[in-house]
């Protein structure tokens, strides 16, 4: 029956509904194991944060940078037994390559510079906020990416450079409205660490892989990192040592137990001096155990934490002066931190003083009483957009009840409706939510109408 196309259309409609029918099981809604969606609420506090976080950088000169969020593998298998690339979140791609989700965004830093080969004029102040990606077994049900400002200086030896990453952080604090009394930075320097290892004969080759375990110590009890240390070659007396140092929680005090002149004494008593001239200091606490997890670290180390709570970090960074010698590089001087997206938002949200998101806060709804004065309607949307407004035009016939609740469901600041009596007169009607109150407005007037209500 029907012509030719006719019957070909219903032939394909019943093939697609028979294929349906096969694929009776409904596709998984949720997103991949460990990530995220952003809906639209999600997706405003994310924008705050982001926001907030590029502003600081804008504010100390940093620049913002990007790279791909797929690299080759060969940048991350550094061999000293840091979890962050142990959860490598790696493959083989379909031309046999060697690639991997980055887990932190340095490396890619480092290889920019590299591609530059000098080219680039030092220092470089430089930022980022990438998605950075771990492949962590569910068993422990954490997340497999978050995304994480990065704060780099290139090109800078001196502790001005990790002094100006330290103020950065604080502004970034007292901008959400976080004190010193809710959020601390330890310092410390790996140069302690250094020290102690030469002064003991400790060959420079187990630096990294001693301080990744030292750092493990903050989670796991020293007998079980004793083995870890001594399959180091460690001498059981150089652990004992090392260990009565990182317990230090004052310069003073560990100046006692270094040699004397330590440089990284020196160096530490200087950034501490410099935190009082940014007025950060009280943010501030020397901790001879803070050495960080990431083997490139050679020098200073930081690490902000919540006061209150489980002593969560919440970023942390530190200087990494050998990183492009590593890849084949010049020599060049480098200092960053890095700041999760997850930990500082429960932090907001625990202290409530996390913004709220719900609405989508477009200052006007405008709506037509009644299908004939759409056209209308999208006349009106139009002269409101060209003011700069945002405008949710109402795009059916919906009633006004229906209108208002979805208005005020979305913190719009105004309504503004099309209705046939005042349409004749060449008005329309403004609603203002806040106060509930309408009056009629001009059509010709509206602009100066949108410049008078949101002239804030
Ligand atoms: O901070 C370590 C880390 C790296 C990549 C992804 C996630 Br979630 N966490």
């Amino acid at each position: 029956d029907g012509d030719l196309l006719s019957r070909t259309a219903d032939a394909a409609v019943d093939g697609r509904k028979s294929t349906t029918a096969a694929a009776v099981v409904a596709l998984d809604s949720n997103p991949p194991k460990g990530t995220r969606d952003f809906y639209p609420p999600d997706m405003r506090l994310r924008s705050w944060l982001f926001d907030q976080w590029r502003s600081v950088a804008s504010l100390y000169g940093f620049s913002e940078y990007d790279a791909p969020v797929l690299e080759s593998e060969s940048l991350y298998t550094r061999k000293a037994g840091e979890e962050v690339t142990g959860q490598l979140y790696n493959f083989v791609d379909k031309g046999g390559r060697n690639v991997a989700l980055r887990p932190e965004m340095t490396p890619s830093l480092a290889r920019m510079v590299m591609a530059k080969k000098g080219g680039l004029p030092l220092p470089l102040k430089w930022f980022s906020i990438p998605q950075c990606w771990r492949y962590e077994r569910m068993t422990r049900g954490r997340r497999r990416e978050h995304y994480q400002w990065n704060m780099d200086v290139w090109g800078v030896s001196g502790i001005e450079a990790e002094a100006e990453l330290l103020s950065a952080m604080v502004t970034f604090f007292v901008r959400v409205g976080l004190t010193s009394d809710d959020v601390g930075i330890k310092v410390n320097s790996r140069g302690v660490i250094a020290e102690v290892l030469a002064e003991l004969g400790v060959p420079e080759d187990k630096f990294a892989s001693t301080c990744v375990l030292v750092d493990k110590l903050e989670k796991v009890p020293l007998d079980e990192i004793r083995e870890d240390l001594e399959a180091l070659g460690l001498e059981r007396s150089t652990i004992e040592r090392l260990t009565s140092v990182l317990t230090n929680t004052s310069i003073e005090s560990i100046s006692g137990v270094l040699p004397p002149g330590s440089r990284a004494i020196e160096q530490l008593s200087a950034l501490l001096d410099l935190c009082d001239a940014y007025g950060i200091r009280d943010w501030v606490t020397f901790d001879a155990s803070v050495v960080r997890g990431l083997a490139y670290y050679t020098g200073v180390v930081f690490e902000a934490f919540d006061r209150r709570g489980a002593l969560r970090a919440i970023a942390g960074g530190g200087r990494y002066d050998r990183l492009l010698e590593t890849f084949g590089g010049e020599p060049t001087p480098a200092a960053g931190f890095g700041f999760g997206d997850a930990v500082i938002v429960e932090l907001l949200r625990e202290r409530n003083i996390l913004p709220s998101f719900e609405g989508s806060g477009f200052d006007i709804v405008v709506f037509a009483m009644g299908s004939d004065l759409y056209r209308a309607a999208v006349e009106v949307a139009s002269v409101l957009r060209a003011e700069g407004r945002t405008v949710d035009l109402i795009l059916e016939d919906k009633k006004a009840k229906w209108v208002f609740k979805h208005a005020s469901r979305n913190e719009a600041g105004y309504c503004v409706i099309v209705a046939e009596a005042e349409y004749e007169n060449g008005e329309v009607v403004v609603k203002d939510l806040s106060v509930g109150e309408q009056r009629t407005v001009k059509i010709g007037a509206l602009g100066d109408w949108a410049k008078e209500a949101f002239q804030s």
